[in-house]
């Protein structure tokens, strides 16, 4: 629908009827499209950019004849839009005072009290630069009043879920003192609330005093947010508090966060996944958003605690009990789902046969859908208003599916958005058609999952259903964006992405640089290895990787270069194509280290290796993070060869390190290794074009030869590669614009 906002401004909102694309262009009154919640009234700038995306979405899509005229009126309203903008940014500088000054009648209440507060003003960074000066007050007012009716909302929301929850069943007492608070916040001065941000502040602050006398758990909550707070002011890039929060990043764009994953480190990791889920949530929140993390609880977390709510679900005709745990951590709200089928997994978390796997995710995705209703974090619920849940990979895909069928069509969680992100598209929870069975749902459903394909023919597909439902769709890069819609890159599921190219968009994975960065790495303080920076790398780097050479027992000398390789065992990564290289690579003075686990046929060929060439290979068959942290900073050349790759996380970790990766140029590890040119010494790594051995052999060819030859342009190489920006900050905007656009999608 296109909605006309007062005389000069104008949003696209995309109609989802019946899952099927139909744009329709209609003009709306401003004050009924905003009655449903949209913005409460007044356009802000975070509509406004909306605005922009989407008239180019459109225009792509749907550039044909009849659109010309309206793509002069585009114009016009893009220029009007752009005045529009600038009037807005000047308006943002006034109401940033505003908010300023209510934090000082904030502040006046003792932050002590309030748990998880403490973390807010460390891990904020000021946005106000930004913003252009001048101010307008009569608009300003209207903005403030817009993002108050947004808080009000909010608050609208989380009282009615709450008596939602409450009419369902009976909490426990912790629940008892959050049900107090709430009556508590009633009494908020509507007038206090600019922005959903300081609301998200007040709400902890007023609850405060309710929480710590009705639970003690919450008080132990209280101290592990204290102290992790602590932990976070001693983070190099963390902006010094001086006593106020500066205001949030993401400005009035600020939201209720939930990203679900099966995994996420350090509590559970396969692979790259669950480093996303720990990292990503982690710069969400530095932007100012509430986020929370929901994952399986597969083992005994220490950091975790039971927060006493028990909640039913039924599995496939199976009633099955849920519990939570807990823990606030560097801004994040950590959810742990319990029950006894994901109980004692933490070492196999994609283990047993399809049914168990199924079963698993169908329970995880219906209990994670309801966590902002049932779980209090810091005292207070998420609620479901102007929340976005970003789902990971075929395991979640069911959470837009059920997030449709089981509220958004019964009039529950409207203003609740989901968007899916595609880390890999060769998983897709692939069965016959009788699982439907298993994830209980209308029957009108099965359409979703039904997928045909030559090789299994018709089958049931979770990945294509939650592609089909949910707001917005990511993937961890721009080439993989790109390869998706392929016949080769997509899988099977092209088609779909294509038809949904509208709401999918590629953004590369950054780096934790609290738990990567060679500085503080907790894997190099002992054993003879040594923690470095740029300025200590040639030394640093040295010494760790004479330590590296010494643990592995391998001859410790400075002038062989040594080439590693840290990954699953499977086709994806191409280990064979190594395995091809290693007779060439053998007679050459190398070292060879590679860690990692999968294939029992590569595993073993691993080994093999490492008997046949004990004296230059090895090759760790296992899972240790130790020893991926200290190849990444020993190593000198980091080989990866996939076939394909989403994103990729070594190649990154390895710049980061000062270590330079040779690398196949497809999806993300094109994006992110900019070849070396020895003519105007620029460039990161090496690359090669095709997945062969011969194509990776002269690419490491080059390499090598420019370890051993040119001293000044490999350290220029590992310098440039360690300078690079790779931090999750600028992948968390990205990731913000893609929420945001979801948030107003209707
Ligand atoms: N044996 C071992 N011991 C210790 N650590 C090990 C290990 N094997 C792997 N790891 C670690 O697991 C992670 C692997 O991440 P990747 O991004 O390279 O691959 P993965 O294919 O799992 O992820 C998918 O999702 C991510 C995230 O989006 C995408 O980057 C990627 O392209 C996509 O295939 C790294 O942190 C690595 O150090």
């Amino acid at each position: 629908m296109m909605l006309s906002l007062g005389s000069d401004t104008t949003v696209l909102l995309y109609h989802t009827k019946n899952l099927k694309f139909t744009p329709k262009i209609n003009t709306l009154n401003v004050d009924s499209a905003f009655s449903r919640g949209l913005s409460g009234g007044r356009l802000n700038y975070g509509s406004v950019r909306l605005k922009h995306k989407q008239l180019g979405a459109v225009g792509k899509s749907f550039g044909t004849d009849e659109n010309e005229d309206e793509e002069k009126s585009d114009d016009d309203v893009v220029n009007a839009t752009i005045e529009k903008s600038k009037k807005v940014l000047a308006l943002q500088r006034e109401l940033i005072q505003q908010i300023a000054e209510r934090k000082k009648l904030v502040s006046s209440i003792d932050s002590d009290n309030v748990p998880g507060l403490e973390g807010n003003g460390s891990s904020y960074e000021s946005g106000e630069e930004s913003l252009s000066s001048g101010s307008n007050t009569q608009e300003s007012s209207s903005t403030s009043a817009s993002n108050n009716a947004v808080a009000n909302q909010n608050v609208g929301n989380v009282l009615r879920n709450n008596a939602y929850s409450r009419e369902k069943e009976t909490r426990d007492d912790s629940s008892v003192g959050i049900n107090q608070g709430f009556d508590e916040r009633k009494n908020i001065n509507d007038a206090e609330r600019s922005s959903s941000w300081l609301h998200f502040n007040e709400q902890r602050k007023n609850l405060a005093s309710s929480i710590q006398t009705s639970s003690l758990k919450f008080e132990n909550l209280q101290r592990e947010s204290k102290s992790n707070s602590k932990e976070v002011s001693n983070e190099p890039d963390n902006v010094e508090s001086d006593g106020e929060n500066p205001p949030p990043l993401a400005g009035t764009n600020v939201m209720n966060i939930i990203l679900v994953a099966a995994e996420c480190a350090p509590w559970s990791k396969t692979g790259g996944l669950g480093d996303v889920a720990g990292a990503l949530p982690k710069a969400l929140a530095r932007r100012g958003h509430r986020v929370m993390v929901v994952a399986p609880h597969y083992g005994d977390y220490a950091e975790t605690q039971d927060i006493g709510v028990r909640k039913r679900y039924k599995v496939a005709g199976q009633d099955m009990e849920v519990t939570y745990f807990q823990a606030y951590i560097d801004g994040v709200d950590f959810v742990f789902i319990d029950s006894p089928i994901f109980r004692h997994l933490e070492s196999n978390i994609y283990g047993g046969n399809r049914v168990d796997i199924l079963r698993r995710m169908a329970l995880f995705c219906k209990a994670a859908v309801e966590v902002p209703w049932h779980v209090p974090c810091g005292g207070v619920c998420y609620g479901d208003g102007n929340l976005v849940f970003i789902a990971n990979d075929w395991h979640t895909a069911l959470l837009p599916v059920y997030l449709k069928a089981y509220y958004r069509d019964n009039g529950l969680m409207n203003y609740t958005r989901s968007v899916l992100v595609i880390h890999n598209i060769a998983h897709q929870g692939r069965g016959p058609l009788e699982d439907f069975n298993y994830v209980d749902l209308p029957g009108n459903y099965v359409d979703l999952f039904k997928m045909y394909d030559p090789v299994g023919g018709e089958h049931f597909n979770i990945f294509a259903a939650g592609l089909k439902t949910a707001d917005r769709i990511v993937t961890v890069s721009h080439g993989y964006a790109w390869e998706l819609k392929t016949t080769e890159g997509g899988w099977g599921l092209h088609g779909i992405i294509n038809e949904n190219d509208w709401k999918f968009r590629g953004i590369v994975n950054g780096v934790d640089t609290k738990d990567w960065n060679p500085q503080f790495d907790v894997h190099l303080k002992s054993d003879g290895y040594t923690n470095y920076t740029l300025a200590t790398l040639q030394t640093g780097k040295r010494q760790c990787k004479a330590a590296l050479q010494k643990e592995l027992g391998l001859p410790v000398r400075e002038d062989v270069p040594i080439i590693s390789f840290i990954g699953r065992l499977d086709q994806q990564k191409g280990v064979d194509l190594i395995a091809e290289a290693i007779p060439w690579m053998m007679s050459h003075d190398v070292q060879l280290i590679m860690l990692g686990t999968g294939r029992p046929d590569l595993e073993q060929m691993l080994r093999q290796f490492e008997c046949q060439h004990h004296d230059k290979i090895r090759g760790w068959v296992g899972f240790s993070v130790k020893m991926a942290h200290r190849i990444t900073a020993g190593a000198d050349i980091l080989l990866m060869p996939s076939r394909f790759e989403p994103c990729g996380l070594n190649q990154l970790y390895a710049m980061n390190y000062g270590t330079v990766p040779v690398v196949h140029a497809v999806g993300g590890l094109r994006d992110t290794v900019q070849p070396f040119n020895p003519f105007d010494e620029s460039g990161v790594g090496w690359t090669f074009d095709r997945a062969e051995a011969n194509k990776l052999m002269a690419a490491l060819w080059n390499c090598i030869s420019t370890y051993r030859e040119y001293k000044k342009s490999w350290e220029g190489i590992q310098q440039r590669g360690m300078s690079q920006d790779l931090s999750w900050d600028n992948a968390a905007q990205q990731y913000e614009e893609v929420l945001v656009a979801a948030k107003y999608q209707w």
